[in-house]
């Protein structure tokens, strides 16, 4: 197993954290949840009809010992709704709310909401807005942080990079990009990686001048500006963030010098088309994405995923939780 992950399933290891898979039928998901069980690392909470579940599980072969399973549709629980309704303010009756918790992950978000869970992960077959859109409701974002965001770690053996906003953010702003810039310097350090920060663009260091690339380099001002200590630059094309000779020409005062190991693409375009370029032709793992600045954990992952990606999603999910 790459160092990273074994560090962080022996942070993990024992601790009796639960993790919800709201996609309880998905054989990536059933195979990942069996090896963490048996392995001890967390308890999975499985959601789907119990007997889809495990005739899923004797299909493949797989045991369920150590994990728990729950139907939404067998168990009405009447605090849920209360506490949605609640949590909606005045957005979803309780007959809406009735009608929503029945939905896989609406019910594991809830099961986090209300502790009775420490994470979810889902979208092994859902997409990132259905998997997120229960979490901005219900779980919402810590205070000071004004938007989530969705990062990558990219991994091939002893290489780590940090990629975001891969997920959330269609079009963001220079504030929002700062932001992200700050929470995926936090993220790295959660890996213990020391943030070296690259703000994307197709222009290094007013090379060309459009809104564009304008609000890339207000974004790197902005973010000095919240967080002095951060070591964060751009606007700058993935060859001078990157490569050493190249940043001595296109960006020679820079204190980044083609050495960045966390990038901050410029809209969710650049973000979503790079990682899964670095994944697909550049052999990277593309873990995540990590969605950060929630209250609690909850974590999407690409329908392209493998059980592998799952298991190390599980692991994150988890390390989320012991920190918060
Ligand atoms: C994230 C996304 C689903 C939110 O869109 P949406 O469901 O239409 O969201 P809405 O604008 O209706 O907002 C729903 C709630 O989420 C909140 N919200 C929306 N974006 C948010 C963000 N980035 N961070 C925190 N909260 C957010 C809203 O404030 C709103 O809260 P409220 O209902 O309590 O007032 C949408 O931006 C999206 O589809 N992003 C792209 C996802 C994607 O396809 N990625 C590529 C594959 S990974
Ligand atoms: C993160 C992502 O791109 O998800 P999906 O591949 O499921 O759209």
């Amino acid at each position: 197993m790459i160092d990273l992950f074994r560090k962080l399933k022996d942070k993990v290891e024992g601790k009796n954290i639960k993790i919800v898979f709201s996609e309880g039928t998905d054989p990536r998901i059933l195979t990942a949840a069996e090896r963490l069980a048996a392995e001890n690392i967390i308890i999975p909470i499985l959601i789907g009809k119990r007997e889809e579940i495990m005739a899923k599980a004797l299909e493949l072969n797989l045991s369920l010992a150590g994990t728990e399973i729950y139907d939404p549709k067998s168990v009405i629980i009447d605090e849920f709704i209360v506490a949605f309704v609640e949590r909606r303010k005045g957005k979803a009756s309780e007959e809406e709310a009735r009608k929503i918790l029945l939905d896989e992950t609406y019910f594991g978000t809830m099961l986090v909401y209300r502790n009775k869970a420490d994470g979810l992960v889902s979208g092994a077959a859902h997409s990132t807005a259905d998997t997120v859109r229960p979490a901005l409701q219900i779980i919402k974002t810590k205070e000071g942080v004004r938007k989530t965001s969705g990062v990558f770690i990219m991994v091939r053996e002893d290489k780590k990079y940090l990629f975001a906003d891969c997920a959330i953010n269609i079009a963001p702003d220079s504030q929002d990009l700062a932001e992200i810039a700050i929470e995926t310097a936090k993220t790295a350090k959660m890996f213990d990686i020391e943030p070296r920060v690259a703000m994307l663009s197709f222009s290094t260091k007013g090379s060309a001048k459009s809104p564009e690339t304008e609000k890339v380099s207000e974004a790197v001002n902005e973010a000095k500006k919240r967080n002095p200590l951060l070591l964060i630059d751009g606007e700058f094309q993935f060859d001078a963030a990157f490569v050493p000779s190249v940043a001595k020409k296109k960006a020679p005062d820079s204190p980044i010098q083609g050495d960045a190991n966390v990038f901050v693409f410029p809209n969710l375009e650049a973000g979503n088309i790079g990682y899964k370029i670095a994944q697909r032709l550049g052999n990277f793992s593309a873990i995540g994405p990590i969605l950060q600045g929630l209250n609690k954990p909850v974590n999407d992952l690409s329908r392209g995923c493998s059980e592998e990606d799952v298991y190390r999603l599980a692991l994150i999910t988890a390390m989320q939780a012991l920190n918060d």
